[in-house]
């Protein structure tokens, strides 16, 4: 009889939690009528999405009127640099000729700035839109001292055409926490002393980091932030913070054009189940986050007692950097020893279900986020991403150790 799977890929996905679940349920059998419309079935379907529009703003620390749900995490970041790109071409002269210490034209063009660590939904659009010689970007490798973005390394991107900074406020591999507040900080005081320069609007996607950990939009100090439902428990949608959405100062810019709905920036009519669930998920980070961030720390830091007991020191934490923080549920960790490929050695496990890396890159290749902060790629290619969740116990970690451990020994006396 096949024995009850562990599952330690939070990161990748997460179940919804059984009272997210049941707001789905209600909402879909109670509040279906069309939010637009004036009369009791629009109204109670109206009601139910601005209900979960607060629970989310509430989560992140923002205005209500400053939350706009999306079809998930993807829109929201492809909305958001697009905004950037048009704002840059609508509000501003591009400067003629070029500036000759860049010998380019590369400030003829709207300029990005952003890590070498970023989701495929951020990397993939900026090196699109670099290829088609629409924008430049700056892809700022982060330090391999402490597997963050420095801020010097970000101010000294800053060129005249800068019209946006977009970093990941958390990586999905290896859940080091990058300084959002500093950098964005130190950028804003840039943003003072530029004269009829491009505004350098700031955006950080917080999809890995929210449950796990505090996020505030006003302590960081951002223009844009995106928020993934299926991350913390949540329906696969999603959601974007844009600061005083409608204003001039932080703009956002259509991708679709429809029928007026979420005030005409992301028309087509509202999917009231998911966001009744997504309002719920957020409900409950606002009222347990902090048992949610404790549990899984508790939990994460037994794992890697618990690998170092049984592997000494073949065990090598990728993403643990004495000076840098880490999400509470994420340890990505390399197995050392000839053959013990993260793929390998996963496929020789029973029970455990995990990954090597983003679920949607290739499993069987050194990831470029650890190749990226300096991982040796003997280490890298080891590499397991094992991700805790709200209801993993000591004992399934237990039973994770000892799947590790039957398949290390199993690939190592076969070969
Ligand atoms: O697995 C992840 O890290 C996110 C989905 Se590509």
């Amino acid at each position: 009889m096949d024995q009850e799977k562990i599952y330690l890929d939070y990161n990748a996905t997460t179940p919804l939690e059984p009272d997210v679940l049941g707001a789905i349920s209600t909402a879909l059998s109670e509040a279906w009528g069309n939010p637009s419309s004036s009369h009791a079935a629009g109204v109670k379907a109206k009601t139910v999405i601005d209900r979960a529009r607060t629970n989310l703003a509430t989560m992140v620390g923002a205005k209500s009127s400053d939350i706009l749900f999306t079809s998930g995490g993807t829109e929201a970041n492809n909305m958001i640099l697009q905004t950037a790109l048009k704002h840059f071409h609508l509000c501003h002269e591009i400067t003629n000729g070029t500036d000759p210490s860049r010998g380019d034209n590369s400030d003829q063009l709207p300029h990005f700035i952003t890590s070498n660590m970023e989701h495929d939904s951020v990397k993939l659009v900026l090196e699109n839109l670099a290829e088609e010689g629409i924008a430049s970007v700056t892809f700022v490798p982060a330090s391999q001292k402490t597997g963050c973005v420095m801020k010097e390394d970000v101010i000294a991107a800053v060129r005249p055409s800068t019209c946006m900074i977009s970093i990941m406020l958390a990586n999905n591999e290896t859940g080091v926490i990058q300084p959002i507040k500093e950098i964005f900080e130190s950028i804003r005081h840039i943003n003072l002393t530029r004269k009829n320069l491009p505004r350098i609007l700031l955006h950080t996607d917080a999809a890995q980091a929210i449950g796990k950990m505090e996020v505030d939009v006003v302590e960081m100090d951002v223009d844009y932030l995106s928020i993934v439902g299926h991350k913390f428990y949540g329906p696969r949608i999603g959601a974007v913070f844009v600061r005083n959405l409608g204003s001039k100062e932080v703009p956002l810019y259509p991708m679709l054009y429809g029928g007026g709905q979420e005030r005409n920036f992301r028309p087509g009519t509202e999917n009231t189940g998911m966001i009744a669930g997504l309002g719920k998920a957020a409900e409950l980070v606002v009222q347990y986050l902090d048992n949610y961030s404790k549990h899984m720390a508790t939990v994460r830091d037994y794992l890697e007692t618990r690998l170092q007991d049984v592997f000494g020191d073949r065990i090598h934490i990728n993403g643990k950097f004495a000076t840098s923080e880490r999400l509470p549920n994420t340890c990505n960790v390399s197995i050392l020893g000839h053959g013990l490929f993260g793929h390998m050695v996963l496929s020789h496990c029973d029970r455990l279900q995990a990954s090597v890396g983003a679920a949607c890159h290739a499993q069987n290749r050194p990831s470029h986020i650890l190749l990226a902060i300096g991982i040796p790629e003997s280490v890298a290619r080891n590499a397991l991403r094992l991700s805790v969740g709200r209801e993993t116990t000591l004992a399934d970690i237990d039973i994770v150790i000892e799947d590790l451990k039957q398949a290390v020994e199993f690939i190592e006396n076969d070969s």
